[in-house]
């Protein structure tokens, strides 16, 4: 392995020279050493330091080894005992909304407390090929948004763009600004066909007709359309809802939205596009009442709530490894089920009283947990919109069914491809069974050992299987996680602060 590496920074080292038109010996000389000396390094038989390697490649003005490029991989050592307390981040999916709405905005927007995660490093990528100029201010990560006076559609950087699907939220507040723009097609995990079709129809009635071809939708708006009856969704989905607020938000009348998600990114754009003046009624409720603006200008700043799927995530860190830990800022508003659920499998843990979160509305508290002995729940464990348990946070259970005394029945009734995922905890040692693309049946408890997995296309997945790999005996190497800093901020290195042994490296 060892030599192995040493022969590729060897062959780098000798394009490098041939390309600079040098011979061994003139590289030699440049580096006050020796032309055998150049030849050992060259073949891979000769140990390089750092600053060698550096020296060399200033010599050859060529950076040899560019560290930092190429995928992260993680190396996990475990069994691990979890202790001390961790803060929950701000939500990736309130994130990645208010970054679109803020396109609504003319003024200045201020997002305190940014999640830093990759899903929002593309749209900004996106938002900053357009025109709009975003800064993180410091260190809680607050970020500012202004947008020019026109936004540059024909020069959207169309890679960021296919690498999320939150893009498609562009649709809502970009058919007030233009008569016709192009989008690339969004983009995101891979957990099979997910629907387009619901934002066209609920858009539809503002006047956007979008015809998809060669990987980009060709938008239209006929000025002359407006909502006559309220919107019914076909679907009771987050993004579409989302959609549907944006566009009614510079909509100067009122739309009705029915059907429509009460969960919590919605929640959050709903207080924030409250902030720039529009009127919603029903937040909370899957009929809202919104009442718009021709035109939003002002200096805006609200601070997006905590994030529901980032504390079940750590609670299955802690469940997993039999921890007890404290999770501060944990928003139970938006976890009930899931902890109702918990606690019928055996999980103990206490709570503060609630408080508020800085959005001056999702209820708040801290749990410590217990280290519990769970059984498998009586009945099986399936998603609903919210107020039900949490699609995002289903996959979860499957680690924690993985630890549980029995069989465990999961449902993902909404995904066509996400389940099969979960299957990868075989390779840590659980019974993980496929019964169809929907429903998988977890056995346990697991006697969790160590291997080496290549993440998922799924953040969801990939996540549960890092949090497995913590109470798996001995080394594991988890590769290509990409995915999970898509939509967690710094999650290795803060397992760590809590006592997990979570090395990132990457190839050379
Ligand atoms: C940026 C963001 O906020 N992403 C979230 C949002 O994505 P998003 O709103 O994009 O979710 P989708 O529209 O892809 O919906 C997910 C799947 O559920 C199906 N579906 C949805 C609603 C419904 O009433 N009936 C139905 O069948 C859809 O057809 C689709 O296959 O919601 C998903 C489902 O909660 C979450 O996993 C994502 O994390
Ligand atoms: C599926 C997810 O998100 P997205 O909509 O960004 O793909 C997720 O957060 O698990």
């Amino acid at each position: 392995m060892e030599t192995d590496y040493k022969g590729r920074i060897g062959n780098l080292i000798r394009d490098a020279r041939k390309h600079r038109g040098l011979t061994q010996h003139q590289l030699a000389e440049l580096l006050a050493t020796s032309q055998s000396a150049i030849n050992r390094i060259e073949k891979g038989h000769q140990n390089l330091s750092l600053e060698m390697l550096a020296r060399i490649g200033a010599a050859l003005d060529s950076e040899i080894v560019a560290l930092g490029a190429g995928p992260t991989h993680l190396r996990v050592n475990g069994p691990t005992t979890l202790s001390g307390s961790i803060e929950v981040k701000t939500s990736k999916n309130a994130g990645v909304a208010l970054l679109c709405a803020s396109l609504l905005n003319r003024g200045r927007t201020t997002l305190r407390k940014v999640a830093r995660i990759e899903e929002v490093n593309r749209l900004l990528e996106v938002l900053s090929s357009l025109g709009v100029q975003t800064r993180w201010l410091n260190e809680q990560n607050d970020l500012e948004i202004i947008p020019p006076a026109e936004l540059d559609l024909a020069n959207i950087d169309e890679a960021a763009a296919r690498r999320t699907r939150s893009v498609i939220m562009f649709l809502g507040p970009l058919l007030h600004l233009n008569e016709s723009f192009d989008l690339p097609y969004a983009g995101g995990c891979n957990l099979g066909t997910r629907t387009v079709e619901p934002h066209m129809s609920a858009l539809r009635p503002f006047g956007l007709d979008v015809k998809a071809t060669d990987g980009m939708y060709h938008a239209q708006v006929n000025r002359a359309v407006e909502p006559e009856r309220p919107i019914v969704l076909t679907e009771r989905g987050d993004t579409v809802t989302e959609n549907a607020l944006m566009a009614a938000a510079l909509h100067p009348g009122t739309t009705v939205i029915r059907n429509a998600s009460s969960n919590y990114m919605v929640q959050d754009l709903c207080f924030y596009l409250r902030k720039l003046g529009v009127t919603i009624e029903g937040v909370g409720s899957t009929t809202l009442r919104v009442t718009g603006l021709e035109r939003i200008d002002v200096d805006v700043d609200y601070s997006p709530s905590e994030d529901p799927i980032e504390a079940m995530s750590l609670l299955t860190a802690a469940i997993v490894t039999r921890s007890s830990i404290t999770i501060t800022r944990v928003p139970i508003e938006f976890l009930e089920i899931e902890l109702a659920t918990l606690e019928e499998m055996g999980f103990g843990y206490s709570r503060t009283d609630e408080y508020v979160a800085a959005n001056g509305a999702t209820r708040l508290v801290d749990i410590t947990t217990h280290a519990s002995d769970l059984t498998a729940p009586l009945d099986k464990i399936h998603p609903m919109p919210f107020p039900g348990l949490n699609i995002d946070n289903l996959p979860f259970f499957a680690a924690i069914a993985a630890v549980a005394d029995g069989q465990t029945l999961l449902h993902d009734w909404v995904y066509e491809n996400r389940a099969i995922y979960l299957t990868e905890l075989n390779k840590l040692g659980a019974q993980v069974k496929l019964l169809d693309p929907h429903r998988v049946l977890v056995e346990g408890p697991t006697h969790w050992s160590g291997a080496e997995i290549v993440c998922p296309p799924a953040l969801r997945p990939a996540v549960v299987i890092l949090l497995a790999m913590l109470a798996s005996k001995g080394t594991s190497v988890l590769r290509s996680t990409y995915v999970i800093h898509r939509g967690y901020e710094d999650l290795a290195e803060r397992l760590n602060l809590l006592g997990a042994n979570i090395e990132t490296f990457r190839d050379i």
